[in-house]
């Protein structure tokens, strides 16, 4: 268990991220020693540069399918977060290789070069993708899973505790549907909606670093956490940024895409006949054979109706009303609301 942030080293792949860029300014504030980010674009790191102005922050231009520009970025580093990844679904399908090849081999690299220089602990980001996955992008995160709880289970005495973090959709991400919604509504277009009925879980950018803390703070070697979030239809989300945005709640219905799941699942039946309910969080712990499943059974204590998954559509289902109070926190929304100004009349 790790007790402070403050006067300590870290690395963050991927760190001019959504994710990245929230967890560098988090840290900072905690009073870190050190944040390195270890990226590929010169031009974002420049650009996150000048707006933080702290030169503990630590720039390396590199990429984790390289095992050596890792083991560089990770030199005499304390604990880790990788949060590097191909994400879009539709180039992970045209590219699956490159997804292989980032997804898979970059963490890899990562684990065993945390490994070799001591850090004490590394959280990997995952996805509810990676569970039941259709698509490359969710295939090759469940693999970068497989990897993390493999160093746990193959080394008793690995130096690095490796732990890792499932999450669903995080509101107003880079390329995401809610900017993409706001962007349609604004120029008078109808939004593109694929699915009226699909769900997805909404998490906010900074629930998303409050369960990576949760992990880097608590996790066990080989851990997967999962935050236990709401869950909304994409027409109800459609409907309330049309009612914030004061427009008529009418869509342009797409039809599901290519690569795409009806409903996404945090975590499996399979994991949850052994996981740890912690409140807010799900732990699952790294499958052993040791694990004494039948007293979980026996006494009852499967939480979510036995062994159902903990998808969207059997989650807390939330309100257009909740959906639209969850974006009017957000301040890009409400950038977005202020821009539109006085035209925006409540429907
Ligand atoms: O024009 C559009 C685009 C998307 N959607 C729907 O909106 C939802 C969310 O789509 P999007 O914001 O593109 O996210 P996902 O494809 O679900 O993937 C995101 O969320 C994942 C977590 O589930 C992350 O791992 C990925 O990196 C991230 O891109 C889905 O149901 C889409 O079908 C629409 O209705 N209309």
């Amino acid at each position: 268990m790790v007790s402070s942030l403050s006067d300590r080293r870290f690395l963050i792949t991927g760190g001019t991220g959504s994710f990245g860029q929230t967890m560098v300014t988090r840290l900072l504030d905690a009073g870190a020693a050190e944040v390195r980010v270890l990226s590929r674009d010169e031009s974002k790191q420049d650009a996150m540069r000048h707006r933080l102005g702290d030169d503990r922050v630590r720039y390396y231009v590199g990429d984790v399918r390289d095992y050596d520009s890792v083991s560089k970025a990770v030199r005499d580093i304390e604990f880790v977060f990788h949060a590097a990844a191909l994400k879009q679904v539709p180039s992970c399908e045209f590219f699956p290789l490159e997804a292989v090849r980032t997804n898979i081999v970059g963490s890899a690299n990562v684990v065993d070069a945390s490994e070799r220089a001591g850090v004490e602990a590394l959280v990997l980001l995952s996805t509810d993708k990676a569970v039941y996955p259709v698509n490359a992008m969710g295939m090759t995160k469940a693999l970068m899973e497989k990897v993390a709880q493999a160093h746990s289970r193959n080394n008793v005495t690995a130096r690095t505790r490796v732990c890792c973090v499932r999450y669903g959709n995080v509101m107003y991400s880079r390329g995401s549907v809610i900017p993409l919604f706001i962007d349609q509504i604004r120029r008078g277009v109808l939004p593109t909606v694929t699915e009226p009925s699909m769900t997805r879980f909404l998490m906010s950018l900074s629930q998303s670093v409050e369960l990576v803390e949760h992990a880097f703070h608590r996790g066990q070697p080989g851990d997967v956490f999962i935050r236990k979030a709401d869950a909304c239809t994409i027409g109800d989300l459609a409907t309330a940024l049309c009612n914030l945005f004061g427009v008529p709640a009418k869509f342009n219905v797409l039809g599901i895409r290519h690569g795409e799941k009806l409903y996404e699942t945090l975590a499996s039946r399979e994991e949850l006949a052994h996981a740890e309910d912690l409140g807010d969080f799900l732990r699952v712990p790294v499958d052993s054979r040791d694990l004494n499943y039948a007293l979980y059974f026996d006494e009852g204590n499967v939480e979510r109706g036995g062994l159902a998954d903990f998808n969207s559509h059997n989650a807390r289902r939330l309100s257009v009303a909740e959906v639209e109070t969850l974006l009017l926190a957000l301040p890009e929304v409400r950038a977005q609301l202020d821009a539109a100004g006085t035209a925006a009349v409540p429907a």
